[in-house]
């Protein structure tokens, strides 16, 4: 079960992230929920060991997180096998937030919607890292794909406080090591690995989504 995945503080590896991905995608194409918070849990990991300035993003990614593997978890926990079937029976039981948040401000609905377009930034930063140069800037590049996707959802406090996270970004180089997977080529080879995967995913929840007008939810 995604609650026994190993815990955050242990030491990232990408390669691991690309595996819990590619268990994501059902035959049919649906996204299971289990395998996409294990890709989230070894992101945070990540996160985690680039310092303390980041708590605080780690910190609402893991609430979000959380909220999830309790739903599966829980004694619904069947409905929550895979984002369509949670999508199914929250919009059918009334339990999503349409237009204001109420009585059901951390539906499965809303939180996934979260770590969704923060997936966005993801790809987006991934692909930049994946054909940068060595003299290329991680905080510029984190920045840009921020810019392009999550800023446009965060107020401006947040959106202040993450710019200030991003200057303190390691540089491309110690950033490659983190990530713990060998060469710089071996990075850049993984990452062409891992993108379409990262955005399969990406693309089947935005068209879910779309499909039942979920994609403001408050
Ligand atoms: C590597 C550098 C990491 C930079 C992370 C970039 C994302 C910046 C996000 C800033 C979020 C700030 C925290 C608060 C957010 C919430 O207000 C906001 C809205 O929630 P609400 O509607 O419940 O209020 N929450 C969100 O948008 C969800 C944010 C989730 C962010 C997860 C970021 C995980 C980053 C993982 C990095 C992995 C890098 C991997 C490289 C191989």
């Amino acid at each position: 079960m995604a609650g026994s995945e190993p815990s955050e503080n242990q030491k990232f590896c990408l390669q691991e992230v690309l595996d819990t991905f590619k268990l994501c995608l059902s035959d049919s194409k649906e996204v299971y929920l289990e395998h996409y918070v294990a890709g989230w849990r070894g992101l945070i990991k990540f996160l985690n060991c680039l310092g303390s300035v980041f708590g605080f993003i780690s910190k609402d990614a893991v609430n979000k997180i959380q909220i999830l593997v309790n739903y599966l978890n829980g004694e619904n926990g069947p409905h929550y096998v895979t984002m369509q079937s949670m999508v199914k029976y929250e919009l059918e039981n009334d339990l999503v937030d349409l237009t204001k948040r109420g009585s059901h401000s951390e539906s499965g609905c809303r939180t996934l919607l979260r770590l969704h377009r923060a997936l966005r930034w993801l790809e987006l930063f991934l692909e930049r890292l994946r054909t940068s140069t060595e003299d290329s800037k991680t905080s510029n590049m984190c920045c840009e794909a921020y810019n392009e996707s999550l800023a446009q959802h965060h107020p401006w406090v947040i959106r202040k406080a993450a710019g200030m996270a991003f200057c303190v970004l390691p540089g491309r180089a110690a950033f490659f090591e983190v990530m713990n997977v060998g060469t710089p080529e071996q990075v850049v080879a993984m990452l062409g690995e891992a993108l379409p995967l990262i955005s399969e995913v990406y693309q089947i929840t935005e068209e879910l989504y779309k499909e039942h007008n979920m994609l403001d939810l408050p």
